[in-house]
């Protein structure tokens, strides 16, 4: 198993590849890379650490090396939000970012695939499909946005407030990754009741944990540490259903229910090819049906504005 962190010297990068120098079955290949000059080094740097895994580096030149022979590719590379930003905001220097990435996993790994991480991911997502399909290779079923993040921030705070081992509490999350669009379905999670001010704080809470984070660094980023974690559980479990395992996780994918949005977060059950099958996300209370409701919009745009930016 080949695994490429695209941005693998930035905060998320390098947390990432720590987990995953670690935690990843023996005999597979971690490809390190990134524009930043200090790449090689952080790639010597975990090559230290007694696994099974080998680490290469690559820098900016580097990218068809870096990607030749992967089976799977995680991009966190990009700008990440200062206090008062949107992650929409950081489109202007993102989207080219993905997309030229994007292009080289077309060129030298069409079949691995693609964990989008890099923001806002309610449309690079599309940019990378767009891509991928306009260099015609793109499979829906290979083609991911990390939303894991916000599961498991949704874990932990119903946890907190429920005095509950976070380890064994589920919370499924639906829909994108900002905002409204980040849709935690609390009426699902087992043997809890919550009050009406619960949900609505507890939500909200977990809709804004990205803005709590970029607050309190003040500044110097957006959740790193964090990220790293769930960046790691996803692909970690990716890798284990391309092995043979049965796994699900929440991930946005391309839906076609034209109920929704093109892209949208689902239990997918993974497998050896990717999605195996796109679960259903079971009913909502009328709180969450009328979350959903009032952001489809929202999301329907932000998926537009990442098509429109690769075929014009
Ligand atoms: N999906 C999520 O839940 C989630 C969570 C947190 C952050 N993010 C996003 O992840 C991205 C990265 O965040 P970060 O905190 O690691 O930022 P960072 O600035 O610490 O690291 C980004 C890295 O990307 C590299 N980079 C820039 N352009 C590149 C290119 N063309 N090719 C390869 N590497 C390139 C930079 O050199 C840097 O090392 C941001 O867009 C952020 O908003 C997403
Ligand atoms: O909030 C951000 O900008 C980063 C990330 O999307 C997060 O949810 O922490």
């Amino acid at each position: 198993m080949k695994v490429a962190v695209l941005g693998a010297a930035g905060g998320i990068g390098q947390a990432l590849s720590l987990l995953l120098k670690t935690q990843l079955p023996a005999g597979s290949e971690l490809a390190l890379y990134d524009v930043a000059p200090v790449v090689p080094g952080v790639a010597v740097d975990l090559s230290h650490i007694p696994t099974a895994v080998k680490v290469t580096g690559h820098g900016k030149d580097d990218l068809a090396e870096a990607l030749t022979g992967c089976d799977v590719v995680l991009i966190p590379a990009g700008v990440p939000r200062k206090p008062g930003m949107d992650r929409s905001d950081l489109f202007n220097i993102n989207a080219g970012i993905v997309k030229a990435l994007v292009e080289g996993i077309a060129d030298n790994c069409p079949s691995a695939c693609t964990c989008i991480i890099t923001n806002p991911v309610n449309t690079t997502v599309a940019i990378a499909a767009e891509t991928l399909k306009a260099k015609g290779v793109y499979d829906k079923n290979k083609l991911f946005g990390v939303t894991t993040l916000d599961v498991i921030r949704a874990e932990t705070f119903v946890a907190e407030l429920k005095d509950l081992d976070p380890a064994n509490t589920h919370v499924p999350v639906i829909g994108g990754h900002s905002g409204t669009t980040i849709l935690p379905l609390l009426s699902q999670v087992e043997g809890v009741e919550f009050s009406d001010d619960e949900i609505s704080s507890l939500t909200t809470r977990i809709q804004n944990a990205g803005t709590e984070v970029v607050e309190a660094k003040a500044g110097g980023g957006s959740a790193t540490l964090s990220m790293g974690q769930a960046a790691a559980r996803f692909c970690l479990s990716l890798v284990a259903a391309m092995q043979g395992d049965n796994v699900v996780e929440y991930t946005y994918v391309q839906t076609d229910d034209s109920d929704d949005a093109a892209f949208f977060s689902h239990p997918v059950r993974l497998g050896p090819n990717g999605v195996e099958e796109i679960l259903s996300y079971g009913e909502l209370s009328a709180f969450e049906q009328k979350a959903k409701e009032d952001m489809l919009e929202g999301l329907r745009g932000d998926i537009k504005l990442g098509v429109d930016f690769v075929n014009g």
